[in-house]
């Protein structure tokens, strides 16, 4: 199995200790738009239309504080779409949301990622003739110029530079990427690309993370980095919500799942319910149960892995991941 963690604090294979998922948060019974103990989303009748295709039609859905919530569902399910709605880079034809209790509706992104609610976005082309330093500065909200007094005070905006400089070089260390600050961002490995596009979110002290395919393109030696990073976030008190395709990830890491498709949310609930709902399974499922992330992190042996787990697809994985290991290596002495 893996959708039912060993139990807490017992270390796996490589010493790590599985951290418990967090449990209680909806009321009554799972199904879609159940309510939420503490909901620090709230959407209601949001609807977005591209001429006569109706990407998002959410009648109501919470997400549940401090908690991580992985948004699944099939190809053009409407998941990226309500990303951009959420965080104000789209506007719905209709409906409204909330963040932490206040309105959303018709709020700039910019003004939403200031509130605490960011997410992350890809190394794009431009931002790779940056350093990592100056990717992480990008990321820091109220800086000079934002607030027209500080700006006219020369003092004011070493005083913040400096504040900005040691944060984004805490946040690095922390994500092991300390000795590639002054390096062009374009320099780093897939995966060091999504620590720095995690690290850079941390930078505005969010509330609610929302990552995009966080385990898109990374090599399996640095999965089990990512993974943790995430976990960390809830246990700081944050609230994660992430789009994801890779289904063992989801069971490992998520604490709810909500499922989309064409647009609207479909099912709702704990992963090891929604991974067993027929309607989930046939919709979606069948087509993403090639490989047990377990395995490949360390925290599951093969043995505990999932049962629908494809056992020639994971050796395949093992595989990969010893020849991998050369690489994690490289990537060990260039650090
Ligand atoms: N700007 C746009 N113009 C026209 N159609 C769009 C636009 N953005 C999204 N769509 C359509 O809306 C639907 C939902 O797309 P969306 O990208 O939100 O799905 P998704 O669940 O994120 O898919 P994937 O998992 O493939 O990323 C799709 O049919 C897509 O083609």
């Amino acid at each position: 199995m893996s959708s039912e963690f060993p139990a807490p604090e017992e270390p796996t294979t490589t010493g790590l200790v599985a951290r418990p998922k967090s449990t209680g948060l909806h009321k009554g019974d799972a199904k879609p738009g159940v309510e939420k103990v503490d909901p620090i989303i709230v959407v209601d009748g949001v609807r977005r239309t591209f001429g006569g295709l109706t990407a998002v039609d959410v009648d109501h859905l919470e997400i549940p504080r401090n908690a991580i919530t992985a948004l699944i569902g099939p190809n053009g399910a409407g998941k990226t779409t309500l990303f951009n709605l959420l965080t104000g880079f789209d506007k719905p034809n209709e409906g409204t949301w909330t963040f932490d209790g206040k309105s959303l509706s018709g709020v700039p992104a910019y003004q939403v990622a200031r509130m605490g609610q960011v997410r992350t976005f890809q190394l794009t082309k431009a931002l790779g003739l940056l350093t990592v330093l100056d990717n992480m500065k990008l990321g820091a909200k109220g800086q000079r110029g934002e607030r027209f007094w500080s700006s006219l005070i020369p003092a004011a905006w070493r005083g913040q530079d400096a504040a900005i400089e040691t944060r984004a070089r805490d946040l690095l260390t922390k994500f092991k990427l300390d000795a590639k600050a002054n390096d062009f961002a374009a320099s780093l490995s897939g995966g060091q690309r999504k620590l720095l596009e995690m690290a850079r979110a941390l930078m505005s002290e969010p509330k609610l993370v929302m990552l995009d395919e966080p385990m898109a393109g990374v090599n399996p030696a640095l999965t089990e980095s990512l993974l943790d990073h995430i976990l960390d976030l809830k246990d700081q008190g944050m609230t994660v919500l992430f789009v994801e395709h890779d289904m063992h990830m989801v069971r490992h890491i998520a604490d709810w799942v909500v499922v989309m498709a064409e647009g609207r949310v479909v099912a709702e609930g704990d992963p090891h319910s929604v991974m067993q709902d027929p309607a989930v399974i046939d919709a979606y499922l069948g087509a993403h149960q090639e490989l047990d992330l377990g395995v490949v992190t360390g925290r599951f042996t093969a043995d505990e892995a999932d049962p629908t787990t494809d056992a020639e697809a994971s050796t395949e994985v093992e595989a990969e991941s010893l020849a991998d290991e050369g690489l994690a290596e490289l990537e060990e002495e260039d650090k």
